[in-house]
């Protein structure tokens, strides 16, 4: 039995240029995702799929309409490979590694330098659950019942969390009251729905800021 664990990162696409190879059901998802972090996205298949075209006319991707060639996967950062052709796969991701760039083999964990977790969003909070490869089903079925738990008062958190964190000077009393409006009350009262509750506590404390320093 493996004991092998996978490595959990967030890329930060931005910018990045990503090859995609393949653009049936599975790259069809991916390319979503990809431009939604946006990523400069590369497209090279034969045959399309409906959300791939889609943001290829809208100008969110590069799309090449052929058949793969020794080569594409020359100046990209990352590359991922969807194709029903095993041989494929393996050509792309032997010449990936020969230029030192990480692939992902949807399915074939023998070809990945990271396998993908499942996900779900709402807003900016992911959630993402791995198995290490060996149950990507399991890793589904948890992932739709951690999401669950995520509720609109969760996103409200975050988003002013990070709108806090923008404004306020890094230090030790911006991590007290950072922490404190999630294990405190206005963290609770947000996840009741009650905003303007919320709001006064997060006020009484932004008075009080800088006092202590
Ligand atoms: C999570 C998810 C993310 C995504 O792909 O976006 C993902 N697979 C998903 C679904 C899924 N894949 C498979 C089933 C059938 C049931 C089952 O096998 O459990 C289902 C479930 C379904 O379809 O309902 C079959 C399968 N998958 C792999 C193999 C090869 C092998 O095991 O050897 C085989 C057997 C092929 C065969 O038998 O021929 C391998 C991988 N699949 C991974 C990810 C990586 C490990 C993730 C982890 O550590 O958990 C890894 C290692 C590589 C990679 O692909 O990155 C996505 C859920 C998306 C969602 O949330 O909706
Ligand atoms: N990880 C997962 O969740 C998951 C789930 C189902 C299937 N898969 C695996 O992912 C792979 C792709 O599945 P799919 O359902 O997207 O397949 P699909 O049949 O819908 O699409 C295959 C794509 O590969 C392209 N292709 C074929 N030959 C090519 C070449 N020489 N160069 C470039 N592109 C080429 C086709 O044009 C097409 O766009 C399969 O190996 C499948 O086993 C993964």
């Amino acid at each position: 039995m493996s004991t092998h664990v996978d490595f959990p990162v967030c890329l930060r696409l931005q910018g990045k240029r990503v090859l995609l190879v393949g653009a049936g059901t599975i790259a069809d998802e991916r390319s979503q995702q990809l431009v939604d972090a946006g990523a400069r996205v590369r497209v090279v298949a034969p045959s399309i799929g409906a959300t791939i075209r889609r943001l290829a006319e809208e100008g969110r991707l590069e799309l090449l309409e052929r058949a793969y060639v020794p080569g594409d996967v020359r100046g990209h950062d990352v590359v991922f490979v969807a194709t029903d052709d095993r041989r494929v796969s393996q050509t792309v991701a032997d010449e990936a590694r020969a230029l030192g760039i990480w692939v992902n083999a949807a399915d074939i964990p023998e070809l990945c330098d990271f396998t993908l977790p499942s996900v779900g969003r709402r807003g900016p909070i992911v959630v993402a659950v791995s198995t290490s490869g060996l149950s990507p089903a399991l890793a589904r079925q948890l992932r739709r019942r951690f999401l669950e738990q995520v509720g609109p008062g969760h996103v409200q958190l975050a988003r002013l969390s990070g709108w806090l964190r923008k404004r306020l000077p890094c230090g030790s009393e911006r991590m007290r009251l950072l922490k404190q409006l999630v294990e405190g009350e206005a963290g609770e009262l947000l996840a009741r729905g009650q905003r303007r509750a919320a709001w006064a506590q997060v006020r009484a404390a932004l008075e009080t800021f800088g006092e202590t320093r």
